[in-house]
């Protein structure tokens, strides 16, 4: 392999390491992803076939970098390797096996998110006949689940060991909330992992299987796992049949920002108590970054009490000038004008604006600056905007399609029952679901039921059997040869919801909406089955979107910019309560993942690195600068004198 000469020894190590459980920790842009490609090469070459190779990344478009980084190297030899999610590999698991083993689950499940767990958390916390002992809301109840489920406890063993009395009381909510869920032939993104480990370790012949199909599993950005991934990677590289464990894992625990979603830096850390014939790679020269940045980041992360802060080195030599500016602004308007102005003076010395991100703490601080980059004229592009599937008549059609595939689909049915309208209001859904509830039988077949209809007002029942006509009638079409696009097309018109779409939408907005109407049978078109597409919208994640080729500035908040690399990034709002985020100042534990964040957004800048902050972000309140940024002022001080 001759890309193998263009590593550094270290590199070259833990590309090269005997097959075993192998750890690259290491800081940011020290080659780790690199190393994790290469490392896939180098099996393949010493006998592994690519279907026997799983790489597991963060987002989906990790996974696709990945994919076409070994299309480059290997050609058609990488044809067959798995590159995925965690989320996205468990539901090709579970559409495989869940079917029979797993309650009345069948392989066409719908994956509920956002809005629709919202629901069942608070029909499950409404549903509670003892008192909580504080105020709940929804939101909350759902953490709760989400921790426990990220920790594997089921609501029986959160209701026995959780030592906290609200946890106590949550886990009869976890209970009425999975019920639930099963009702609707339904997981959420936690059970797509949780529920996974629970078939694989029932099921030792299933685990067998996986065991055969997939020898070497590898895992990027390692440090954002959580507890129940963890368990999973441990499960399906469990030596067998003499074959040893082939794991290889890269992360950097000084990036770990993830915490709010259950994540746990701390296994990283075991990575070598648990694997205790692992074999640990620290790598320390970095190839992405001018050293001034790396020595703002290191004046950050070193004041850090939970991670080992290393400080990087810089392989390039180069121009060091002029790599960090700092500039204050008199409030947000003006802090993003002047980002503008530096963006077209880079902009006229040649620079494309692709090369330049800018990045911010919440997504709502974006407004500002689209607002000056438009007046400026700059190109630029907002990664995890309102996203195009979030919209609403994209969802509308969504629901329609999710209850065609699972029509033990509730929560979608009750989106659509009465859009466009036909007699089905609030009221006779509340008696059909009612009706569905005793029988035992779903929402969408009791509409076909005369024993529901009775007490249906005559317009309401005839709704009700008109929608029940046409379900059937579409689950027809997509058992058969109709492809999605045009399943789409036939429901727009059937249902009626493309001559009603005036009465959904404003009309300043109607051209847009049948814009994305159109874009979602574009879409559609690039699949042969309706399953397939609903499996790839839902696991879309805010992080990934499309790839958009134009030279445009790059907008995104830090967390989305886990992992990549720009030559010149802007990091605004360096204030308390900005950043570090008011949320999360009270706390320790919080202050600690604001620091981890703020270094990872220091160390996506390759060649320049703007720093900004302004006192009057917010009106009526003056802000102070940033610990972060008095950290790295006092850090070139000390240099200095
Ligand atoms: N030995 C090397 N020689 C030249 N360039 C390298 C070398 N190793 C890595 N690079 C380059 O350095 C940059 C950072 O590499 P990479 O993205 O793999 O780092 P990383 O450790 O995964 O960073 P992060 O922690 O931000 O995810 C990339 O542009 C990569 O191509
Ligand atoms: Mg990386």
């Amino acid at each position: 392999m001759n890309h193998l000469r263009s590593l550094n020894p270290e590199q070259r190590a833990a590309v090269l390491a005997p097959v075993g459980p192998v750890l690259v920790r290491a800081g940011a842009g020290s080659g780790k992803t690199r190393v994790l490609t290469l490392r896939i090469a180098h099996l393949i070459s010493i006998g592994a076939k690519p279907s026997q190779i799983l790489a597991l990344t963060f987002t989906n478009k990790a996974a696709r970098e990945m994919r076409e980084r070994l299309r480059k190297q290997l050609g058609a030899g990488a044809r067959g390797l798995v590159a995925g999610t965690f989320h996205a590999v468990c539901v090709r698991i579970l559409r495989e096996m869940i079917a029979g083993r797993v309650g009345t689950y069948t392989a066409d499940f719908s994956i509920y998110a956002g809005d629709e767990q919202l629901q069942l958390a608070a029909a499950a916390l409404d549903a509670a006949t003892e008192r909580p002992p504080m105020l709940l809301e929804p939101e909350e109840v759902l953490r709760r689940i989400s921790r426990a489920k990220s920790r594997l406890l089921t609501p029986r063993l959160m209701a026995r060991f959780s030592p906290d009395p609200v946890d106590r009381f949550v886990a009869g909510c976890y209970r009425r909330y999975q019920r639930a869920l099963e009702q609707a032939n339904a997981l959420d993104f936690d059970d797509l992992i949780l529920v996974t480990h629970r078939l694989l370790t029932e099921h030792h012949d299933l685990l067998e299987t996986l065991q055969q199909r997939w020898q070497h599993i590898l895992v990027d950005e390692y440090q954002d796992t959580d507890p129940s991934q963890h368990a999973l990677i441990e499960l399906l590289t469990r030596p067998a049949h003499g074959r040893p464990r082939s794991l290889f894992v890269v992360g950097d625990g000084m990036q770990s920002i993830y915490g709010f979603r259950n994540a746990d830096h701390s296994i990283i850390n075991r990575f070598a108590d648990d694997f205790p014939d692992a074999k640990v790679i620290e790598l320390d020269t970095n190839y992405r970054s001018r050293q001034p940045i790396l020595d703002a980041a290191y004046a950050v992360i070193r004041h850090s009490r939970t991670v080992a802060p290393m400080a990087l080195r810089a392989a390039g030599g180069g121009v060091a000038e002029r790599c960090l500016l700092i500039h204050e602004s008199k409030n947000g308007r003006e802090e993003a004008e002047q980002i503008a102005r530096s963006i077209n003076e880079l902009h006229a010395q040649g620079r494309r604006l692709r090369e330049m991100a800018i990045l911010y703490r919440t997504r709502h601080m974006s407004r500002t600056i689209e607002a000056a980059l438009r007046h400026a004229r700059i190109a630029y592009n907002v990664r995890g905007g309102v996203g195009f599937y979030d919209r609403a008549v994209v969802r509308d059609v969504l629901a329609y399609l999710r209850v065609i595939a699972n029509p033990a689909d509730n929560l979608s049915l009750v989106r659509i029952a009465n859009v466009p309208a036909r007699g089905l209001g609030g009221q006779a859904i509340a008696h059909l679901s009612a009706f569905a509830a005793q029988n035992e039988i779903a929402l969408s077949a009791a509409l076909a039921q005369p024993a529901a209809q009775q007490h249906l007002s005559p317009k309401a029942a005839e709704g009700a059997r008109r929608l029940a006509n046409l379900l059937a009638r579409w689950q027809r079409m997509a058992a058969g040869t109709a492809s999605p696009d045009h399943l789409i097309a036939d429901v727009l018109e059937q249902s009626g919801y493309m001559a009603a779409l005036e009465n959904r939408v404003s009309p300043e907005d109607l051209p847009d909406a049948r814009g994305h109407l159109q874009e979602l049978m574009r879409a559609a078109e690039e699949h042969d089955s309706l399953s397939s597409m609903l499996q790839e919208i839902a696991l879309l994640t805010s992080a990934d979107e499309k790839e958009d080729e134009r030279d445009q500035v790059q907008l995104l908040t830090i967390h989305a910019a886990k992992g990549l690399e720009w030559p010149f990034v802007f990091v605004t709002g360096l204030e308390e309560g900005t950043l570090p985020h008011e949320r999360s100042i009270a706390t320790l534990e919080g202050i600690e993942e604001e620091r981890r964040l703020c270094y990872v957004a220091l160390t996506r800048a390759a060649e320049r690195l703007y720093l900004s902050w302004t006192p009057g972000r917010n009106r009526g309140q003056i802000l102070k600068p940033s610990r972060f940024l008095d950290e790295i002022l006092a850090y070139g001080r000390e240099r200095v004198g």
